[in-house]
C-alpha cells in the first residue's frame, strides 16, 4: 500500500532512501542479536568449564596442609640446591679424565636420541620404535671421580632442555651429607619415601592428592634422576622409588619411564637397615610392606653397567692408592696392615685433633657409631674455652633443609649463639646464616605422625662414617676397632682421605677390614656382562674375619712403645643405631 510506504509529504524518492536506512538498521540490529546469542553460548561454555574446574580444585583441596607444606619445601630445595663451583658445561666436560669422558658421551647420545624422538610427529612416533629410558649404573672405587662425573651430567641435562622452566635433572643420595656433596637432596626427602622407625622400615604409603599435585607439577619436565652412593638403598627403598615414581608420572613402566643413573661403589657401606640394592625384594616382604606384588629384582632387570677406574683422589699417593684397593677388595695382606698400623696414635684423641688442627686443616673424626661421635663431641664442646659464644664447630643441618637451601649434612663453622638464633658460616655459603628453631611433622606410617622442634644442628667434630661417604678429606682420624659393625665400613673412612699422611688411626683391629663377597660377586656379574674387558675379583675367603689382633705402632715419637689407645667409651645400649 504506497500510503503506508509514502507519508504525507514525502517524495517517493525520500520515501525509498527512509527505508533503505531503516532497513540497514534492522540488518544490524540483527547481525547484534546474532553475536549475543553466540556471546551467550560461550559464556555458557565458559561458566561450565569453571563450574569443572572449581569441582577438581575441590577434588585435591588439601588433606594434609602440613605435608604439602613439607613438600613444597622439599621442591625448593630441589630447585635451589646447586653446589655452584659456577662452571660451564664446556668446562666441566674439558675436565673429565677419558674414562668419565666415555660414560658422558654414552648418556649424551642416549640423550640426544631422545630429543630427536620427543621433536618427532605423532605418526612418526608410530612409525619408530622409541627410546627406551637409560637405567644404569656407574660404579667405580671411591676416588674415581663419580661425583664430578654427576656435575657434569647435571649439567648437559640442563642444557640439553634448557627451554624447559622445571627441574630436568634432579640428583639425591641416601645421606644428607652425600647428597649435599652432590648439590641434591637426600633420596627420602626427593620422593617422600616412608621414614624408619623404632629401627624398622617403614610400609609404603600414597601421597595424598594435593600434595602429589605439588610434586607433580615441580617435577613435570623431569628427565633424569640421578642417585648417588646407592650402595646404602636398600632393595626395598628402591622399590619404593620406582613406585613413588609410577605415581608421579602416571605409568607402569620402571621408574615412570625416567632415565635414572645409579652412582656409587657397591664394596661400600651397604644399607644402614635392609637389604642391598641388588638384592631381590622377597615375595613375602612386599607382601607385608605393600600388601600385593610377587618377588621382584628391579635392579638386575633393569640396570646396565659401566665403571670408572681412575683415581683421581689418591692420584698423588700411588702406594696408598693401591692399599686401599686392597682393603675394598679383602686382600689386605701383612705389607697393608703393617703400614696401617704405622698410622696409629697413641695420644688421647682431642689431643690429636688439635695437634693435627695446628698442622693447617682441623681432621674429622670419623666413628662407627652414633653414640661414640656423641661421646666425642660433647668432649670436645666441654673443652672449647668458656665463656664463649664463638666456638670452634662443626655443624650438620639436621633433617630440615628449607633454610637458605642447605640441606642436612652441609657442614659449617658457628659464630654466634643467642636464645632464639644461632649464627652459622656455612662452608660453601658466603655469607653466615641465621639458624632459628624448626617444626617438623614426620609420617612414621600411615596416620601416625611425629612431631620435633629444635635448631636443625648437630655438632659434628666428629660424624659417623656412614655419613662421611661421599667426601674427599685431607685429613682424618678414625676408629677401626672391633666397634666397626659393616662391611665396606673400614674402606669407605680410609678411602676419603687423599694421602696416607691424613690417616690417623685411634686403633686398628684388621678384623674391621671387612668386605661383602655378596657384593663382590655383584661386580663380577655385571663386569661380565658389560665390560668383560676388566679382570673378576677374588672372592676372599675369610672377608674380614682376621683373627690376629694387632698392636699399632706409634706415629708419635715420644710415645713409640706404647700400647694402642682403647677406643673411646661406647654406650652399649641395644636400640642404638649405627647411624642416625
Ligand atoms: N676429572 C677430574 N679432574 C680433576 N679432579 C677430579 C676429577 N674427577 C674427580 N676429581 C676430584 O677427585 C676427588 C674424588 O672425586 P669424587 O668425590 O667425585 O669421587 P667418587 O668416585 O665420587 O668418590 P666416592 O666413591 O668416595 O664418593 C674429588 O676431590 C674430585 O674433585
Amino acid at each position: 500500500n504506497e500510503d503506508e510506504l509514502v507519508h504525507d509529504g514525502e517524495t517517493v524518492q525520500e520515501a525509498f532512501d527512509r527505508h533503505i536506512v531503516d532497513h540497514k538498521r534492522c540488518v544490524e540490529a540483527n547481525e547484534k542479536f546474532r553475536k549475543l546469542l553466540k556471546c551467550r553460548e560461550k559464556l555458557k561454555d565458559i561458566q561450565d568449564a569453571r563450574a569443572a574446574n572449581r569441582e577438581e580444585e575441590n577434588d585435591v583441596e588439601d588433606d594434609d596442609p602440613q605435608l604439602t607444606g613439607q613438600i613444597k619445601d622439599a621442591m625448593n630445595d630441589v630447585r635451589d640446591i646447586d653446589t655452584g663451583s659456577g662452571l660451564t658445561l664446556q668446562e666441566r666436560e674439558s675436565m673429565l679424565n677419558v674414562d668419565q669422558k666415555r660414560i658422558f658421551d654414552h648418556v649424551k647420545a642416549h640423550l640426544l636420541r631422545q630429543i630427536e624422538y620427543e621433536n618427532k610427529s605423532k605418526q612418526e612416533k608410530g612409525q619408530s620404535e622409541s627410546v627406551k629410558p637409560l637405567h644404569m649404573f656407574i660404579s667405580g672405587v671411591g676416588g674415581t671421580g663419580k661425583s664430578f662425573l654427576i656435575e657434569a651430567i647435571k649439567a648437559l641435562v640442563k642444557s640439553l632442555w634448557s627451554t624447559l622452566t622445571k627441574q630436568t635433572c634432579v640428583v639425591c643420595a641416601p645421606t644428607g651429607l652425600a647428597a649435599y656433596n652432590v648439590g641434591g637432596v637426600t633420596a627420602h626427602r626427593l620422593f617422600q619415601l616412608p621414614i624408619e622407625h623404632d629401627g624398622q622400615c617403614a610400609s609404603y604409603w600414597s601421597i595424598p592428592k594435593a600434595s602429589h599435585k605439588v610434586m607433580k607439577t615441580e617435577l613435570q619436565d623431569l628427565k633424569m634422576v640421578i642417585i648417588d652412593e646407592v650402595s646404602m638403598v636398600s632393595s626395598l627403598n628402591l622399590t619404593y622409588i620406582h613406585m613413588r615414581m609410577n605415581d608421579l608420572f602416571e605409568s607402569d613402566k620402571w621408574f615412570g619411564g625416567k632415565n635414572v643413573l645409579f652412582v656409587g661403589d657397591i664394596l661400600q657401606l651397604p644399607p644402614v637397615r635392609g637389604q642391598p640394592v641388588f638384592d631381590k625384594v622377597t615375595a613375602s616382604t612386599l607382601k607385608y610392606r605393600l600388601g600385593s606384588m610377587s618377588a621382584v629384582n628391579i635392579w638386575r632387570d633393569t640396570v646396565t653397567y659401566d665403571e670408572l677406574t681412575i683415581n683421581e683422589r689418591q692420584k698423588t699417593d700411588q702406594k696408598f692408592s693401591e692399599m686401599l684397593d686392597k682393603v675394598r677388595r679383602g686382600f689386605s695382606d701383612d705389607e697393608t696392615l703393617a703400614t696401617l698400623s704405622e698410622r696409629v696414635f697413641s695420644t688421647p684423641i682431642e689431643k690429636k685433633f688439635k695437634i693435627v688442627q695446628q698442622g693447617g686443616n682441623a681432621p674429622v673424626c670419623l666413628f662407627p657409631k652414633v653414640d661414640m661421635c656423641k661421646d666425642f663431641n660433647k668432649t670436645m664442646l666441654a673443652n672449647l674455652p668458656s665463656p664463649t659464644i664463638k666456638i670452634r664447630a662443626t655443624n650438620l643441618i639436621d633433617g630440615t633443609g628449607s633454610i637458605h637451601g642447605l640441606v642436612n649434612g652441609a657442614l659449617g663453622t658457628v659464630q654466634a649463639i643467642s636464645e632464639t638464633r644461632i649464627t652459622v658460616k656455612f662452608d660453601r655459603i658466603t655469607d653466615p646464616c641465621e639458624i632459628e628453631k624448626v617444626k617438623r611433622k614426620f609420617m612414621v606410617m600411615k596416620n601416625v605422625f611425629v612431631y620435633r622442634s629444635q635448631f636443625p644442628l648437630i655438632l659434628a667434630f666428629a660424624v659417623t662414617i656412614h655419613k662421611c661417604q661421599g667426601l674427599s678429606l685431607d685429613n682424618a682420624t678414625i676408629d677401626l676397632s672391633e666397634n666397626v659393625f659393616s662391611a665396606g665400613m673400614a674402606y669407605v673412612a680410609l678411602s676419603r682421605v687423599r694421602t696416607l699422611s691424613g690417616v690417623h688411626l685411634t686403633c686398628l683391629n684388621p678384623k674391621s677390614l671387612m668386605v661383602s663377597s655378596r657384593s663382590i660377586k655383584e661386580i663380577n656379574r655385571l663386569r661380565q656382562l658389560y665390560r668383560p674387558d676388566l679382570p673378576q675379583y677374588a672372592i676372599p675367603t675369610d672377608c674380614g674375619s682376621r683373627k690376629r689382633t694387632l698392636t699399632g705402632t706409634i706415629d708419635e715419637p715420644q710415645a713409640k712403645n706404647q700400647k694402642n689407645m682403647p677406643p673411646p667409651k661406647v654406650a652399649r645400649d641395644k636400640r642404638s643405631r649405627p647411624s642416625d
